[in-house]
């Protein structure tokens, strides 16, 4: 049993937050420590029948949180926003522990994960309407925002505090409610959501996280006509599933799905810079973010002096368990996860590609940061999502090269380039079918930017003014009988 340490030994829950209440299961399920497999806790597995009880305790608790002024929203959210703030270490604790990154980075997104309560704190009070010239004398015409209702979200395990206020701070600016279904590797870091969200004030029903099985959970969100949206994140193919789920009850949908992230490095780069931005991308969170950098697209003019300079780097890094000191890579979240990355770096072998550090699996979930070259656009990895700290190092002449070799994948989430000439940047740019691209830059989440991509990646965006839009609708008004009696 891996012992947390915690300051506030009650954010460690073993219990579910359902209709403003905490209820165990008949049955629970383990949360293991991807570093050593220990057991951090236990977590009821629960049900279709508890997804219904927080369904309909949501569609009475939405009616009367709507009605609150967007100030006393925003009040509320700000109050949530500080208690995570003044328990981050307690919260990156308990995420380290369940998820594995390094302590650090789990202090960093629990940071990154609260902004997005702060900012939709304040994006609450700025959910504006409009009015429209009227084609009528005696008639106006009106545009409100109103909230979209009860909202359902299921959530991932590699960012467990971020993807859920990402989401849930939105959705509740908005006057919705919100109950969250957050992914078995990482429940505690959901609940201690939770448990904060209760003392800032939020509503019984307003807010709640079940844990159990996805599939029976998910069945019942998905087919649940008070249910107004669904918002997920995870792998492209659970998000089809999902999407399809829906359709019987026209749900609105936000979805955030898998990435294939190129990394382009022009013969004009800064070299050092694209290798800091290279590291950034590619090996945070052990490589397991679906914006992370997943093929690395170099210029003939600088292939060699590019995997020199980003193999000396990779050396630096310490792989470990995310509590000790100095250990910048974690373990992956499983078995399974490593033995995709295994898979990947055996078929480029295979198929001609060489290891230039790294590309070896070093027991339990660790696996060693790894930069491999001679990569070809027949490999998986040029396909496939590895979701591990693996760069492989794809060669290309021209810029239309770089630009189709980018786009050739149904993804279209995250890009990346490195170039200095400015009609490059623009062309490149534009070129480029993502939604989102980093210019001289590895790392470019943050809650002002919209974050979302196209094709198979997802609908929708999250984050910035835009984020909130998924949580409203729109409702015209005409208001006649103006004529003068
Ligand atoms: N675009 C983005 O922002 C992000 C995309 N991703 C993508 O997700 C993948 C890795 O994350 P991972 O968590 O493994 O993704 P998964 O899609 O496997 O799981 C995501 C969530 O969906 C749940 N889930 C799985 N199957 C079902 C189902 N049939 N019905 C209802 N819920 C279900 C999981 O529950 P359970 O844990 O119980 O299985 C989990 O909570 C990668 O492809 C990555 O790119 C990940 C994070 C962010
Ligand atoms: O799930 C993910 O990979 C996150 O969306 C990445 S980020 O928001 O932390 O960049």
């Amino acid at each position: 049993m891996t012992t947390l340490a915690l300051t506030d030994p009650t954010l460690l829950k073993d219990t579910c937050y359902v209709a403003g209440e905490w209820i165990g299961g008949a049955a629970t399920l383990a949360v293991t420590n991807p570093s050593d497999g220990g057991v951090i806790g236990r977590v009821p597995k629960l049900g279709a029948a508890e997804t219904r009880r927080a369904i309909e305790a949501a569609e009475t608790a939405q009616k009367l949180w709507a009605k609150r002024t967007a100030k006393e929203r925003a009040t509320i959210l700000r109050k949530w926003f500080a208690l995570m703030m003044d328990n981050q270490e307690d919260l990156a604790r308990i995420m380290t522990a369940e998820q594995g990154k390094p302590l650090a980075e789990s202090r960093g997104e629990i940071a990154y994960g609260a902004s997005f309560i702060e900012f939709f704190a304040e994006e609450a009070k700025r959910i504006y309407g409009e009015t429209i010239p009227s084609p009528w004398p005696n008639a106006r015409m009106i545009v409100i925002r109103q909230p979209l209702g009860v909202v359902a979200a299921i959530t991932p395990w590699n960012f467990p505090n971020a993807m859920i206020t990402r989401k849930a701070g939105p959705a509740l600016a908005a006057g919705c409610a919100f109950v969250c279904k957050p992914a078995s590797e990482t429940p505690l870091s959901a609940l201690a959501i939770a448990e904060l969200g209760e003392r800032a004030g939020l509503p019984p029903g307003v807010f709640s996280v079940i844990t159990g099985s996805s599939r029976e959970i998910g069945a019942e969100m998905t087919a649940n006509p008070i249910v107004r949206g669904l918002t997920f994140t995870g792998s492209t193919e659970v998000g089809r599933t999902l999407m399809a789920q829906c359709a019987p009850t026209i749900k609105k949908l936000g979805l955030e799905l898998g990435g294939n992230a190129p990394f382009i490095v022009f013969d004009d780069a800064d070299l050092d810079a694209a290798v800091q931005g290279a590291m950034a991308s590619k090996y945070r969170n052990a490589g397991q973010t679906c914006v992370c950098a997943n093929r690395l697209l170099v210029q003939d003019g600088v292939y060699e002096a590019f995997a020199d300079k980003l193999a000396a780097a990779v050396r630096t890094l310490k792989v470990g368990d995310g509590f000790g000191d100095g250990v910048t890579t974690g373990p992956l979240i499983n078995e399974a996860a490593v033995a995709k990355v295994e898979e990947h770096v055996a078929d480029a072998l295979a198929k001609g590609a060489r290891i230039v550090v790294g590309g070896k699996a070093l027991g339990g979930n660790f696996y060693q940061p790894t930069v491999l070259a001679g990569v070809t656009p027949d490999m998986a990895v040029a396909r496939e999502e590895t979701f591990g700290p693996v760069a492989p190092l794809f060669r290309f002449k021209t810029e239309d090269e770089a630009i189709a070799m980018a786009n050739a994948t149904e993804f279209g989430l995250a890009c990346y380039f490195y170039a200095r000439d400015i009609g490059r940047v623009w062309r490149v740019a534009e070129g480029l079918e993502y939604g989102m691209v980093g210019i001289n830059e590895g790392i470019i989440s943050t809650a002002e930017a919209p974050f979302g991509g196209v094709k198979e990646s997802g609908i929708g965006r999250e984050g910035s003014r835009h984020g909130v839009e998924e949580y409203l609708e729109m409702k015209y008004m005409l208001m006649g009988g103006l004529a003068a009696p």
